[in-house]
């Protein structure tokens, strides 16, 4: 195992300390996640899973970790979730694996947010990783030269086998954003959002309520409260 890998395995065993038999726990994406399935499966814990995509939904079935669908339940009491980037106020960048529309939506109603990541995710400010933007197909071709012309370096996820456009679980596109750095997030997914044929982004702002930074001595950071960019 590689030291990335070895801190993502740290912050996810790290994680289960944070959950109690009976939750309702919401299951993010990604390769970290998957270790924290892998202790979920091993531990004694009773919970039953809500997840943010197909691929998680299998991994939990391989596990034997039950899973309800969200729209059965009251309630998300945490959620265990991956990031892609976090800056210093725990605001962070997610869909890497094209499964942030459905993880924000978990996201915001859980009760409680934790992400587990290694620390090379950990910055000071965001836009290191491409931003990704959950698009509908139809027109997304005018979104791409909108972005472009609005200075975020788009580019349409493809496959890299086929080139095919990448298609997220709930049928739509995602559009990279390569901006290198982020000066107000803030600002960004507020233009972002305005957008029409924009389904979701995968700036996640005031989201994360505590991050657990995997390493031979595991980092814990919370989010001590809302962080506004003030103009
Ligand atoms: O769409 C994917 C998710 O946002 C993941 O949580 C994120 O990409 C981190 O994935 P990984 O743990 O594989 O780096």
């Amino acid at each position: 195992m590689n030291e990335k890998d070895f801190q993502k395995k740290q912050a996810a065993l790290a994680a289960l300390n944070y959950i109690q038999t009976d939750m309702i726990v919401g299951l993010g994406t990604g390769s970290t996640v998957s270790y924290f399935l892998d202790a979920l499966a091993a531990s004694q814990y009773n919970i039953i899973g809500v997840t943010t995509s197909t691929i998680t939904s299998q991994r939990c079935a391989e596990l034997n970790i039950p899973i309800v669908d969200i729209d059965a339940i009251d309630h998300i009491d945490i959620t265990v979730d991956g990031a892609d980037e976090v800056d210093s106020y725990l605001n962070g960048i997610k869909g890497g694996g094209a499964a942030l529309l459905m993880e924000k939506i978990v996201a915001k109603n859980s009760k409680e947010n934790i992400w587990i990541v290694d620390r090379s995710k950990v910055h000071n400010t965001l836009g290191a990783f491409p931003l990704p933007v959950e698009v509908i197909p139809y027109g997304s071709g005018q979104l791409l030269r909108q972005f472009a012309n609005k200075g975020l370096f788009p580019k349409l996820r493809r496959h890299p086998g086929n080139n095919q456009p990448i298609i997220t679980d709930a049928g739509h596109y995602i559009i990279d954003c390569h901006m290198t750095t982020i000066s107000n997030p803030y600002a960004l997914a507020e233009y972002l959002e305005s957008q029409v044929g924009v389904v979701e982004h995968g700036l996640f702002l005031n989201v994360c309520d505590r991050i657990i930074i995997g390493d031979n001595t595991v980092e814990i950071k919370e989010r001590q409260q809302a962080h506004m960019e003030i103009n």
